[in-house]
């Protein structure tokens, strides 16, 4: 039997909500995070064989950046979009992180406080993101 109906979980009839947001984000951010670090390990080990210097995960290695610098020379627009993105995604999964270690704690679970600790969190977010991005260019 076929019954037209939507399947669960209804997102499309929902009303967007600040919680389930902050909680979707705080996965794909997470996701994100999990993507670059071990796409950037994977690289390192791939440079360290191809060289076979098996096991040399140093950024300073001669030859990562012999061959890399054509590459972040045309494509330093790519390169720096990731790197500021990552810097935003992992600024917003580290202040959602330690909101979520303190509802571990039993703290800040009442639905207002839960409210007002999300626009803290994405206050933080957002400082430490502009301090990160700004510290990033002076250095
Ligand atoms: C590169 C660093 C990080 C990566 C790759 C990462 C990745 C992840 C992933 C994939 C999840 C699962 C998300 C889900 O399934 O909903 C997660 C959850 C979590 N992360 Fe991170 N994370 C990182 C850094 C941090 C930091 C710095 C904090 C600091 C507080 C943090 C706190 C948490 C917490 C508390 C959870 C559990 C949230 C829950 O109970 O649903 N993470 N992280």
């Amino acid at each position: 039997m076929k019954i037209n109906r939507p399947l669960s979980p209804h997102l499309t009839i929902y009303k967007p909500q600040l919680t389930s947001t902050f909680s979707i984000f705080h996965r794909i951010s997470g996701a994100f995070l999990g993507a670059v670090v071990s796409l950037t390990l994977s690289t390192m080990v791939f440079f360290s064989i191809f060289f076979l210097r098996i096991g040399d995960f140093s950024p300073t290695f001669y030859y990562f950046y012999r061959y890399v610098f054509p590459f972040t020379f045309y494509f330093h627009w790519f390169i720096l979009s990731v790197i500021n993105f990552t810097l935003l995604a992992l600024c917003y999964h580290m202040s959602n992180g330690i909101r979520h270690l303190l509802w571990d704690l039993g703290l800040f679970l009442e639905l207002a406080k839960v409210h007002t600790s999300g626009i803290i969190m994405l206050f933080c977010a957002v400082c430490l993101t502009v301090l990160n991005i700004i510290r990033f260019y002076l250095s």
